[in-house]
């Protein structure tokens, strides 16, 4: 099941990646729609984290070709926002959280240039929405690995982009916090942006997204959400491994009973 979509804001032609020589992703071919809540899902090793980093050409390919809003890369970076795995950054450099927030706006302030109050309202503003703008002045070290997250999260909203890129943004936060990263999402592809996530918590994936990628280096399928997340295609992303089989099962159960789940 993969659906082509007509239009595309991300086109993935005949994607193949390697590290040292061994491939980790064969010919991936995809399209995703503008406006959408995307959800790439796997298991470990599968090449999720790989497949988002390919697709805004922060690594080398071994063939193929992504273009976005129908042209090379190059030409589109400031409309493209990436936040990284958290544990993939260096917390303990000197910098205030309003500093690294205001980061997200120097593709539009181009190199050299200071910011004006424009770029520091945008910043403020986007510590707002994700709740953090008492900690303006706190250094990076001194912050919790949620508000990391939202700080992360913050930059990427001031950037302002058109398509965010995200690697596990819920990784190691608590439920409050979750529920106010997926509802910053839901109001981020309300506004029209196309957002990218990379995911592995199989019972949230439904609820949370409107299309869903299955990887495992090979891509399984790729559609709306209620035509993917069925047990056959799964089976086929998992390999049938048994703890995560269960979790499948609970999955599909929900889906088949969902009023009898919420009440
Ligand atoms: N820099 C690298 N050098 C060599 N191998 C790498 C590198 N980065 C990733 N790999 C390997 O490529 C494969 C895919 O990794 P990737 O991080 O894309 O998977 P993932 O689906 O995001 O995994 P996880 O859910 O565990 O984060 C794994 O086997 C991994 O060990």
């Amino acid at each position: 099941m993969i659906l082509q979509v007509k239009n595309p804001v991300v086109e993935v032609h005949d994607l193949t990646v390697s590290y040292d020589r061994k491939p980790v992703l064969w010919g991936i071919d995809l399209t995703l729609p503008a406006g959408a809540l995307v959800g790439v899902i796997g298991p470990n090793g599968a090449g999720k984290s790989t497949l988002i980093k390919a697709m805004m050409n922060l690594l080398p390919v071994s063939s193929g070709y992504v273009r976005i809003f129908d042209q090379p890369l190059k030409q589109v970076y400031s409309r493209i926002s990436y936040v990284p795995q958290r544990e993939s950054v260096d917390w303990d450099f000197p910098a205030s959280v309003f500093d690294v927030v205001l980061m997200g706006r120097y593709g539009q302030l181009g190199l050299f240039k200071r910011p004006r109050k424009a770029d520091n309202d945008a910043a403020m503003e986007a510590l707002e929405k994700v709740g953090m703008q008492g900690f303006a002045n706190r250094q990076i070290s001194q912050l919790s690995g949620g508000q990391q997250q939202r700080v992360f999260l913050a930059r990427a909203l001031a950037q302002n982009a058109d398509i965010y890129f995200m690697d596990e943004p819920f990784a190691g936060v608590d439920i409050a916090t979750e529920t106010a990263i997926i509802q910053l999402l839901r109001l981020m592809r309300d506004e029209g942006k196309t957002v990218i996530v990379v995911h592995h918590d199989l019972q949230s994936a439904s609820d949370y997204f409107d299309w869903v990628v299955l990887l495992n280096m090979r891509l399984v399928a790729s559609g709306p959400t209620e035509q993917v997340l069925n047990q056959e295609l799964l089976e086929q992303t998992y390999g049938g491994k048994l703890t995560l089989l269960s979790k499948v099962g609970d999955l599909l159960r929900k889906q088949e009973f969902p009023a009898r789940e919420k009440s």
